[in-house]
């Protein structure tokens, strides 16, 4: 089979434009990456240039990802990775609560598949093109790739913070996506899904999108930036969307596909309306990449932020290439996202997928708002509740446990100082921390801090064991965790009326009840062990404590906070009596330390 290059010259182009314009104070970097990136890769031994779409190459293409899976010599990779990805957050301002939530959503999910013995690749990254970009950069006194650059990091140090394990940070200004964006473009230029046209109508530049009059309120303003929208006529580039109305519509008849189903439904009806193609390029707007057929316009900050996800399938060093994303395991497992950019995910995205002979993700999560006084908060409307003071003054754990456990992932939802602080005092601290903690103390004061016996198999707790990690297995699995949460609460719960009911710091005092109370304790410690296990998604630094303390080789204090996790329980370990290795007679567990701290 003929196999065409793709033109480099638009890269190419864009890189010296960027070298020898105005643009070149904004982003000299992004410029000497680009080039970077197209030399290096033009110089690349084997197989990096794009081919052409059509549906005989994608045949070809499928074909030859799947020869490339036979595990043969130096070509075997590991298994298709799981693909679990975070909206691309815009940079206009420093990340918020807002923007963390999805964020401790996928991280949690990402840990619990971990456990699971699957390769995972967690994606997550900033969305850095548009002209809302380059109007704060400008208000801020900055280059927009300046902007770019510190918010980006903002990003990343609150990520750090939150001991989010992502596997892959992307930022749409690299080199390397610029070039993806190029190769997915031209695809859907041969394929003849773009035309020219002029366009009128009001604009939003919160949204970044033209809107239906008939979405806005008062005044002609968008419902979630409370601005109002400016009237604007330009000549753009369109994306054919109309003719792919069918594919979209089955796509949306699918339960799996996206969830919670009322969001589903919704986007399904405005789907039925008809969909109508939307414009893919801006003639106003320099902050951007430029289309490959026309440098006098640049990709429209959407249709550039969605290729994200795909570019991010490869690491940071390498290049990016459309023919290989589905050995990277493409398509994704599941996208987060808020529901304000479900249309993007639902809508748009398959349809520009279906164009380059790509498959849709396999799911879209559509969460709720989190909201202060009824509106969204938002980096626009600046209502927002700063994660860093949150972590600061409490912990980064009580921060996740108390966003996934309070609020129902899917639904809206309000922050309430003191019903943060009730919910984790009364789950974390008291339930579980002060639990094991008491525990400990009794063993070290009556046995040398070990268990001469192991806990029965036959228990009515670990009975209950069983029934809740499978049902916090099954929530896990539809990111369901306040339902996950509430399954393993239900244990610690049992385990507490167990350990009041028994008293075994009564039975200890007494020679002829003393192996009673060792029995107690053990079954105590090994249904906190479960816990400690099963909590690994939600909250990583005190699972880490719980395990620590029971000698799991876990890293020492202070090492947990890595963003590639790496100690990872494995899910088995949920199992009854599973590290019979660990709790077992004879092994001596560490000094009881508080494993969680009671919030103020
Ligand atoms: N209040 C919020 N509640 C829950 N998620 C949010 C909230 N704000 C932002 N997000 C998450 O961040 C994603 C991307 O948001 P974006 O980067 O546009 O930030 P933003 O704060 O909403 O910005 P703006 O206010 O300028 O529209 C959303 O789709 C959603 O997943």
């Amino acid at each position: 089979m003929r196999r065409k290059a793709t033109s480099w010259s638009p890269i190419l182009a864009y890189g010296v434009s960027l070298t020898g314009t105005e643009r070149w104070s904004a982003a000299p970097r992004t410029s000497v990456q680009l080039l970077g990136a197209f030399l290096s890769w033009r110089g690349a031994p084997d197989g990096c240039r794009c081919r052409q779409s059509g549906s005989k190459n994608v045949r070809w293409l499928k074909a030859s990802v799947r020869q490339r899976h036979q595990p043969s010599g130096a070509e075997a990779r590991p298994a298709q990775p799981l693909v679990i990805t975070t909206p691309l957050f815009y940079v206009n301002a420093a990340p918020h609560m807002g923007s963390a939530y999805p964020t401790m959503a996928c991280d949690a999910l990402a840990r619990y598949h971990r456990m699971q013995g699957r390769a995972v690749r967690f994606i997550t990254g900033t969305d850095e093109h548009g002209e809302k970009i380059a109007q704060a950069a400008a208000a801020a006194g900055r280059t927009p790739q300046e902007h770019c650059d510190l918010v980006s990091g903002e990003f990343r140090a609150l990520w750090a913070k939150l001991n989010i394990s992502y596997d892959r940070f992307i930022r749409t200004t690299s080199a390397n996506h610029a070039a993806m964006v190029m190769t997915f473009m031209e695809r859907v230029l041969q394929r003849g899904d773009i035309y020219k046209a002029s366009y009128e109508g009001l604009y939003c530049t919160g949204c970044e999108e033209y809107k239906d009059p008939k979405e806005l309120v008062e005044d002609t303003q968008c419902p979630l930036h409370l601005k109002r929208c400016e009237q604007r006529a330009e000549e753009n580039y369109f994306f054919r969307l109309s003719r792919y109305q069918a594919q979209v519509e089955a796509l949306l008849a699918n339960d799996d596909f996206m969830r919670p189903a009322e969001r589903r439904n919704e986007v399904l009806s405005w789907v039925r309306e008809g969909l109508r193609d939307f414009s893919v390029s801006r003639a106003k707007n320099p902050w951007g990449i430029p289309m490959p057929n026309d440098a006098s316009q640049t990709i429209y900050v959407w249709f550039d932020a969605l290729l994200g996800y795909l570019t991010a399938l490869f690491d940071e060093d390498e290049p990016p290439q459309l023919e290989k994303v589905e050995e990277r395991g493409w398509p994704a497992h599941v996208h987060v996202l808020g529901k304000d950019i479900t249309r993007f995910h639902a809508c748009y995205w398959p349809a520009m997928l279906h164009s380059v002979g790509l498959n849709a993700p396999q799911q879209l999560f559509s969460h709720g708002f989190l909201t202060k006084d009824g509106m969204k908060m938002g980096k626009s409307l600046g209502n927002t509740l700063d994660p860093h003071a949150l972590v600061d003054e409490f912990n980064a754990d009580a921060v996740r446990y108390y966003f996934l456990r309070g609020i129902e992932f899917g639904r809206d939802g309000d922050f309430s100082r003191d019903r943060f602080i009730q919910i984790v005092n009364a789950e974390l601290a008291n339930s579980v921390g002060n639990l094991l903690n008491r525990t400990l103390n009794l063993l070290k004061r009556h046995n040398n801090l070990s268990l001469p016996v192991v806990a029965p198999s036959a228990h009515p707790l670990a009975d209950l064991t069983r029934t809740c990690t499978a049902e916090a297995a099954a929530a896990y699995e539809k990111l369901d965790f306040s339902g996950a949460a509430e399954a393993l609460m239900r244990i610690a719960s049992e385990a507490n009326s167990f350990i009041d009911h028994e008293a075994p710091w009564t039975k200890l005092r007494n020679p002829e009840t003393k192996s009673e109370a060792f029995a107690v304790l053990a079954v105590i410690l090994e249904a906190v062990r479960v816990l400690g296990v099963a909590l690994w998604p939600l909250i990583p630094e005190t699972s880490e404590r719980m395990l620590r303390a029971l000698c799991y080789p876990v890293a020492g204090p202070g090492e947990v906070a890595s963003t590639a996790a790496a100690f990872v329980p494995s899910w088995h370990d949920t199992e009854w009596n599973a590290r019979r290795d660990l709790l077992q007679p004879g092994v001596r567990f560490r000094t009881p330390e508080p494993v969680f701290p009671r919030l103020e």
